[in-house]
């Protein structure tokens, strides 16, 4: 039977399974496959996705993600922080500020430890991007900010933001009704997205702080979603609620991120990663 070794992590309670490649191999076609079956919670560990940790020629280490549906993902902010936090402590690089390989492009980690544990890690996710044609996005020529689009016979004033991954935002007047279960897989899906979309709900408490809740593409209801909270603020100074170059504190479900979307026009995410156990997982076919 095969068999491979894992981490289990988390970044405010989005989950993943981290596979160290420079240790194991795994069979590139049944890479979907094995995210499904990893992410199971009643016959696998059960996980948000896989996140591979993988050798680089332009970095000291790439990321590569996949949703618990087994679709591949280009970026993920909580993805980051963990690829981090578990390339420091075991030793794959050992400077405390460092590159990360995405299929979205190249971001910059730097690391806080403490006794060689990393406790926070900032992200330079770089520009976001604004074109409909680098979410993909059908329908619209120019940036899409606070737009009137009619999903399952509601209408929402939608901004869309890519931040290597695509985001679909929204504002509402108050979280908790955020319709996450009946809106968020119609918005994922819905054709003018064709590569499908992360769908994010956004409360405005105050120009430095938001509440926010995600359905994501490929994974549904999670804890917390770094991409999206860093489309959020970006969201959020494209609407006139924030403002450029501020720390704004994102609610999320299970924590707290730091996002600033600065005057240089990179966005930074700053927030914890946690290991949550190591293990053999043995392949069922
Ligand atoms: N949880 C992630 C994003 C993971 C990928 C996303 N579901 C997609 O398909 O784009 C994050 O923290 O950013």
């Amino acid at each position: 039977m095969r068999t491979f070794n894992f981490t289990k992590m988390h970044g405010l309670g989005n989950n993943y399974i981290y596979v160290n490649m420079l240790e194991e191999r795994l069979n590139e076609e049944q890479l979907p496959e094995l995210a499904r079956k990893v992410s199971n919670p009643y016959t696998g560990i059960g996980s948000d996705g896989m996140i591979l940790i993988c050798p680089s020629e332009i970095a000291p280490v790439k990321m590569r993600v996949f949703n618990n549906d087994g679709s591949e993902a280009k970026n993920c902010g909580n993805g980051l922080r963990c690829v981090a936090k578990y390339s420091y402590e075991n030793g794959i690089v050992s400077d405390t500020s460092f590159e990360i390989e995405t299929l979205g492009g190249l971001v910059t980690a730097e690391i806080t430890e403490v006794d060689g544990i990393v406790k926070q890690v900032l992200v330079n996710m770089g520009k976001p991007r604004l074109k409909p044609s680098e979410l993909p996005l059908l329908g619209f020529e120019k940036e899409v900010v606070s737009e009137p689009v009619v999903f399952g016979g509601s209408r929402l004033d939608m901004t869309a933001v890519s931040m290597g991954n695509p985001h679909a935002v929204f504002f509402i007047e108050n979280i908790q009704d955020a319709p996450l279960t009946t809106l968020g897989p119609v918005i994922e899906k819905d054709p003018m997205f064709p590569e499908w979309v992360n769908a994010e709900f956004v409360e405005m408490v105050s120009e430095k702080e938001m509440h926010f809740r995600v359905w994501e593409r490929g994974s549904g209801v999670t804890q917390a979603c770094g991409t999206g909270a860093c489309a959020a603020a970006v969201a959020a100074v494209l609407n006139g609620k924030a403002h450029r170059g501020d720390d704004i504190t994102v609610h999320l479900a299970g924590g707290d991120l730091i996002i600033n979307w600065t005057e240089a026009g990179d966005v930074l995410m700053t927030g914890p990663a946690e290991t949550i156990c190591t293990g053999t997982f043995f392949v069922n076919d």
